[in-house]
């Protein structure tokens, strides 16, 4: 049962005469980067062309790292990208075109709605919502996107995207996601979260080397302990709590969960580490901010060819797919096959839409 105001039978109906049938299922297309641009800087949209095809997700941002002077200069540029970008948005296109308007009570949200749907929502696929509260937001952005895809008859519903930056927004996951069959997933805003909680961090996402649990201290004979020793400390993730109940909201409202930026762009190494943790707790995708950080968040939510090996393996073993058998000295039953279901269904989707990946998996030996 959805967590929102419209009862169970009104759930899918659309939202004006004239809109989409909203979707029954979201689709589970490949987004492992969802690649940030700001399309008022000359530059960076100049390279957009040559990266469709190398990235799963280009993402038009007009909201935050937006200069307030450039503001309808971006919302422009995105309409010329969307318009004039081959294989770039829609149902045929090879790289997906989303955007993230400005936040719902700033001076532009409205106008970047009622720009871009008339002129590119036949492009756009998904719509990232900044600094998501509740409900409450998502369904004026849904009514109001109804509208504009009657008016300008588009046969397929945009998708809403939220962003998770704020305690308020944290504590209602849940309704946020099931707010609407138009939600097509979350991701985390660790900047503006941290600060509107009053955490003590001045990063874009990552850890804190303060953050930490320490090793016990040794003690002596006479059982005193010595808590001047030298101890190792451990680093822990500060954003464990929140990706942990991000994936659990999405998982069951059928959508998608994704890290969110990372902003030591210099930092390859803890960058990676910081999208793996979000990939095995179950999110599918981050976002990239330079271009460097594509082929990190490529590489890092794409299973491994030895993942995809056992995986394999577990598959084969199982038969049916129930009871238990011993594989290397470990039992494998109907739960660790779902598991390995999980990765193998992953592989094939990508290797659909990269044919690098799919030559590595294809060249997996069996047994
Ligand atoms: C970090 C910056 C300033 C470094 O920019 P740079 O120019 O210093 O980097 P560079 O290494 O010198 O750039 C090399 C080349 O790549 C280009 N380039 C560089 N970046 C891109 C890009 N993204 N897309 C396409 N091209 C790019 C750049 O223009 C340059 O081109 P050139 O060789 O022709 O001179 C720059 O990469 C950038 O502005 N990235 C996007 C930042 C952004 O979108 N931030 C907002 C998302 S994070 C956020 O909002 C928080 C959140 C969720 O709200 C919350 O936690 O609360
Ligand atoms: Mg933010």
């Amino acid at each position: 049962m959805p967590s929102s105001s419209r009862s169970a039978k009104d759930f899918f109906a659309p939202l004006a005469v004239g809109a989409p049938a909203p979707v029954r299922e979201v689709p589970a297309r490949p987004s492992r980067a969802i690649h940030f641009f700001d399309p008022s800087n000359e530059k960076m949209a100049a390279k957009i062309p040559q990266m469709v095809g190398t990235v799963d997700v280009l993402l038009g941002n007009l909201e935050d790292a937006v200069k307030a002077d450039n503001k309808l200069a971006a919302r422009e540029g995105l309409v010329r990208i969307g318009r004039d970008t081959d294989g770039l948005g829609g149902p045929g296109g090879t790289t997906q075109l989303w955007t993230r308007i400005n936040s719902l009570d700033s001076p532009w949200a409205l106008d970047d709605l009622t720009t871009l749907v008339p002129a590119i929502g036949h492009r756009l696929d998904v719509i990232m919502v900044p600094k998501v509260q509740g409900a409450e937001d998502i369904h004026y952005v849904d009514r109001l996107l109804a509208q504009l895809e009657a008016r300008a008859g588009l046969e397929r519903p945009i998708l809403v995207h939220a962003i998770l930056e704020t305690a308020r927004g944290v504590a209602n996951v849940e309704e946020i996601c099931g707010a609407s069959p138009r939600m097509q997933g979350l991701s985390l805003g660790p900047a503006d979260l941290a600060a509107d909680r009053r955490m003590k961090t001045t990063r874009v996402g990552g850890g804190h080397p303060g953050y930490l649990v320490r090793q016990d201290p040794p003690t002596s004979a006479d059982g005193a302990a010595d808590v001047g020793a030298d101890r190792t400390t451990y680093q822990q993730d500060l954003w464990h709590y929140t990706i942990a109940r991000m994936v659990d909201a999405c998982a069951m409202h059928g959508i998608y969960p994704y890290y969110g930026p990372f902003g030591d762009i210099a930092d390859v190494v803890a960058c990676e580490d910081q999208f793996r943790n979000a990939f095995l707790l179950g999110c599918v995708g981050t976002w990239s901010l330079h271009p460097k950080q594509i082929a990190i968040a490529n590489k890092v939510f794409s299973p491994s060819v030895e993942d995809i090996r056992h995986a394999r393996r577990v598959v084969a073993a199982m038969g049916d797919g129930t009871g238990a058998v011993m594989l290397d000295g470990k039992m494998e039953d109907d739960a660790s096959l779902k598991q390995c279901l999980v990765l193998v269904d992953l592989a094939e989707e990508l290797a659909a839409i990269d044919p690098e990946l799919k030559k590595q998996y294809d060249a997996i030996e069996e047994g």
